[in-house]
């Protein structure tokens, strides 16, 4: 038993050895190492064996897990493997034959099973053979101790001696027999137990054979199937290879084909080869040849660059000196023009630059009338659909610019005479062309928003402000403005903050207080200085360019604008825009007074061009109407004639100073370059030329000294004792309570004297409205107008209404008629009239051209008005009048009245600067003194 279990220990080894190495080999020596074991043993031991060749075969099938390694067994070894094993090694074909979906078993698998199953039959056989003599051998020894028994019976008969021996022998042989029996019995379990496996290894085997005899049969179909295929395929393959032989042939022959053929080539390349070496050859001679010949031109080149150096160096020297000919040319071209400006200075000359316009997106950009524009200032226009001597024009002005022309180079040529704003003088800059010509764009720019885009205006005003800011520290500058628009002859305030126009913010509002006592003290109803007599047009300090961007945004919003069939955003009014500058000199105390007229005019266009109908047909009458009265005051400036028609319109009134003072004037002339207005183009550039030609005589600087200021301050005191004046004949007036025909006559001429209207004295349409006591200031302006200038009062009247409390109180002030109108006569009164200078024969002579214009106080205005009423626009704080003496003898124009004596003496201490009429008395004496007679002595003030 021990011996068995020790061999099979080892057996399992063995495995264990075959079990870590699969190789061909390694695996044959594993059932080597089977085959050794008894099988005899085996035999004698079932019970044990069986529970060991279990565990073997678990263990085989394990290391047998496949087929490929099954095949690596070695047929021999076979032989010497375990029963046990070799029905696993079976066991595991048939499993993996069933596990073949297709069942079919390889021809090797079938001859190893059948070699198995003959093993183990044989094997079988063997120990059927082998039971059957150990149980011959068995009856055989039963049989030879049944004789001994039989004997040793025998024998215990004889003798009782005997007998007992015998009996003790039988007694021992009985236990021997019980042995031999229980041994045999043993033997027969083990028998039993043996021919019981034998039954089961002869079922398992009979099983395996049907299997076996299953597999051979599936492998004989499959082996015909295969051989069937085979024989198939092997035709198939013939076929193939009968092809494959018939493409080798072809390819042979094609190979010897290319053969061939490149040998051909081969001799072709070597031939060519041959050719090019010589062609080689020949090129490399060739190049010698060429470079021989380069090194020759070389040194030619050489000579030829030397003499060219040479050359160039004799035309250097000639370039430098007609270089420095062009320079002295444009020094000498830079001094004529300065010269000429110089001379145009002198003469006051009005400036003129033209600029044309862009064509705009969807016009004929062909088809322009520009034929030539010279640096010079030439222009030549020509209409490019006529031809003939007469269809070129040349004009000539101090610039001009062309459609490229932008913002910033425009600005540049009129800086100059904007900066000379602030050294006292008076300019005007305005624009004049047809609808849609830029006017606008030059003057304002498209749009305030871009920088870049800013026309003439905002450049100026910010301009002056870096200027004044600049200058800060040896002069302060106020500034302030006023924006109006002259729109069917009628003057509206573009930045009046109770109009019924656009409202300010309520900042600017507060501003319009700045200028109250302007209205108190009537200056409105007056000449400006140097220019703009705008009545009732507020002023509005600013002090930043912001400040006027707001300002002027609110004053183009305001601007009449309305379509026409040129122009859908064209502007049918003329627009004014003033900056009155005042300097103060810190260190002489002395006063600038400088201002700046900005017009952008309404379009020139003829009425019929613009197709206008009904009340458009009467902007565009009015327009051109003012445009011709323009026109005339310049032909007349032009002519020197000694009558100038600034009263035909409003337009010419408010630029009257600009125009004929001595002031710097500046035209922008606007062209459009498009052939349909070729006409409208030529009208405007003659038109031009002859303002160019006015000559307005020196501009002068408005400065006035410590001592003009005083004398000033003497007037204002004058003007006050006048109002005292007033006051006093009011009271008498209301104490007498009634008046003569006479009286009436003269309170009327004195009351007409406070408005412009003066002039029109004596006539039944000026007594009724001063009757009515209508006609005051603003008021009395409008009558002058008509209906018009009735709306123009009442809106203003309106806008007195807004202000509230003490503000409210100084427009009806200055608002309200003169109560003299009813009032009596007395010596005061007759004191007006030679205030006046009603007594003077040529009166009617001297007024006659100012006679109708309500704006028309500062005819032939000059620098002594100006100081007067820009002395109003700034008011300076009051001073005793202690220089009052002085006034008449050395500052008081000759043809001026002088003021009443006893009223300068007897009442200094009553002077005030309550506003009230009496100071339009004053303003009536500078009015009457200055009229075409009066300019020189007025120029005695400057
Ligand atoms: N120099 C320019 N460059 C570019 N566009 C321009 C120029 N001048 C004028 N324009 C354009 O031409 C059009 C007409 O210009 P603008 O309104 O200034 O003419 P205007 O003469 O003021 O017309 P109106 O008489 O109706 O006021 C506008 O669209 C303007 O932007």
């Amino acid at each position: 038993m021990n011996f068995h279990l020790e061999e099979h220990k080892a057996e399992n080894g063995r495995f264990a050895g075959f079990n870590g190495s699969r190789g061909g080999d390694e695996c044959t020596d594993g059932f080597e190492g089977l085959v050794e074991e008894p099988l005899a043993s085996a035999n004698h031991q079932p019970g044990y064996k069986i529970q060991e060749t279990l565990q073997l075969k678990q263990e085989f099938f394990a290391d047998l897990s496949t087929t490929k390694s099954m095949e690596l067994i070695k047929l021999t070894s076979l032989e010497n493997a375990p029963t046990q094993s070799l029905f696993s090694v079976a066991n595991r074909i048939l499993e993996e034959n069933f596990e073949r979906k297709n069942g079919e078993l390889s021809h090797r698998m079938a001859c190893l099973l059948r070699k198995v199953l003959q093993i183990i039959e044989r094997r079988m056989s063997v120990q059927a053979e082998n039971f059957k003599h150990q149980n011959d051998v068995y009856k055989s020894r039963e049989q030879k101790f049944q004789s001994r028994i039989k004997v040793l019976e025998t024998l215990a008969k004889g003798t009782c001696e005997e007998n007992e021996v015998a009996l003790k022998n039988l007694e021992s042989i009985k236990i021997e027999k019980i042995k031999v029996e229980e041994r045999k019995k043993l033997e027969d379990m083990d028998i039993v137990k043996m021919k019981k496996e034998k039954d089961d290894i002869c079922a398992e085997v009979s099983t395996l054979k049907s299997d076996i005899e299953m597999a051979r049969k599936t492998y004989e179909n499959q082996r015909l199937q295969l051989e069937a295929e085979a024989g198939t395929t092997k035709l198939e393959l013939e076929k193939m290879v009968e092809e494959l032989e018939c493409q080798l042939e072809d390819s042979r022959k094609k190979v010897a084909e290319l053969e061939e053929f490149s040998a051909n080539k081969y001799q072709r390349w070597k031939r060519k080869e041959n050719k090019y070496q010589r062609f080689i050859e020949f090129q490399v001679d060739a190049l010698q040849d060429l470079r021989a010949a380069s090194k020759f031109m070389k040194n030619e080149v050489l000579k030829t660059r030397r003499q060219h150096s040479e050359e160039l160096n004799g035309l250097g020297v000639k370039l430098k000196g007609l270089a420095d000919a062009a320079q002295n040319y444009h020094m000498v071209l830079t001094e004529n023009r300065r010269l000429y400006n110089e001379i145009q200075e002198l003469k006051g000359n009005i400036r003129v630059y033209c600029r044309i316009r862009p064509f705009l997106p969807g016009q004929n950009k062909k088809q322009t009338t520009i034929e030539y524009m010279g640096e010079n200032g030439e222009l030549v226009v020509a209409n490019p659909t006529k031809h003939g001597k007469d269809s070129h024009r040349l004009f000539k002005f101090n610039k001009v610019f062309g459609p490229t022309a932008s913002q910033e180079e425009v600005f540049l040529d009129t800086q100059p005479l904007i900066r000379s704003v602030l050294d006292g003088f008076s300019v005007c800059i305005f624009a004049y062309g047809q609808t849609g010509s830029g006017k606008t764009y030059t003057m304002s720019g498209p749009t305030a928003s871009s920088r870049e885009d800013w026309g003439v205006n905002y450049r100026a005003l910010n301009d002056l402000f870096q200027i004044a800011q600049s200058r800060r520290t040896t002069v302060v500058y106020e500034v302030a403005v006023q924006m109006v628009e002259i729109y069917n002859e009628q003057v509206r305030d573009l930045l009046s903050s109770g109009g019924p126009q656009k409202r300010y913010p309520s900042h600017m509002v507060s501003l319009d207080m700045f200028f109250l006592d302007l209205h108190t003290l009537g200056i409105w109803n007056t000449a400006q200085p140097n220019g703009l007599a705008v009545p009732d047009a507020s002023m509005h300090p600013v002090k930043s360019t912001s400040d006027v961007l707001e300002l002027m945004s609110i004053g183009l919003t305001n601007r009449a604008v309305g379509a026409t069939a040129l122009n859908e955003r064209s502007s049918r009014s003329h627009s004014v825009l003033t900056v009155h500058v005042r300097g103060t000199d810190l260190e002489t105390d002395a006063v600038l007074r400088g201002s700046l007229h900005l017009v952008d005019l309404a379009g020139s266009e003829r009425v019929d061009r613009s197709e206008a109908r009904g009340d458009r047909l009467k902007e565009a009458q009015h327009i051109n109407k003012s445009l011709s009265a323009l026109g005339d005051v310049i032909f007349a400036l032009a002519q020197k004639s000694s009558h100038v028609p600034y009263r035909n319109s409003k337009l010419t009134q408010v630029l009257q100073s600009s125009l004929g003072g001595q002031a710097k004037t500046l035209m922008f002339v606007q062209l459009n370059p498009d052939v349909d207005s070729y006409s409208e183009t030529v009208s405007t550039l003659k038109f031009a030329e002859r303002v160019s030609g006015v000559e307005l005589g020196a501009a002068r600087s408005n400065k006035e000294g410590r001592e003009i200021r005083e004398l000033m301050e003497q007037v204002g005191s004058l003007k006050d004792a006048i109002s005292k004046k007033d006051e006093e004949i009011q009271r008498l007036q209301s104490l007498k309570g009634s008046a003569s025909a006479e009286k009436h006559s003269l309170t009327s001429l004195r009351y007409g004297s406070s408005s412009p209207r003066r002039h029109s004295i004596g006539t039944p349409q000026h007594i009724r409205k001063t009757s009515s006591g209508k006609l005051s200031g603003l008021s009395d302006k409008a009558a002058s107008d008509g209906d018009n200038c009735s709306e123009y009062s009442d809106r203003h009247s309106e806008a007195g209404s807004q202000h509230s409390g003490d503000d409210f109180k100084l427009h009806k002030e200055s608002y309200q008629p003169s109560k003299l109108a009813d009032g009596p006569v007395d010596q005061s009164a007759t004191d007006d009239v030679q205030l006046l200078g009603l007594e003077d024969a040529d009166l009617e002579e001297r007024l006659s051209d100012i006679s109708d214009g309500d704006l028309s106080m500062g005819t032939e205005t000059d620098g002594s008005i100006s100081s007067v009423v820009e002395y109003t626009l700034f008011p300076e704080p009051p001073k005793q009048p202690e220089k009052s003496e002085n006034i008449e003898k050395s500052a008081v124009p000759s043809k001026l009245p002088k003021p009443p004596q006893k009223l300068l003496q007897s009442k200094p201490s009553h002077f005030t600067r309550s506003a009230t009429k009496i100071s339009s008395i004053s303003r009536k004496s500078i009015s009457a003194s200055s009229g075409s007679s009066s300019a020189k002595p007025l120029r005695k003030w400057q």
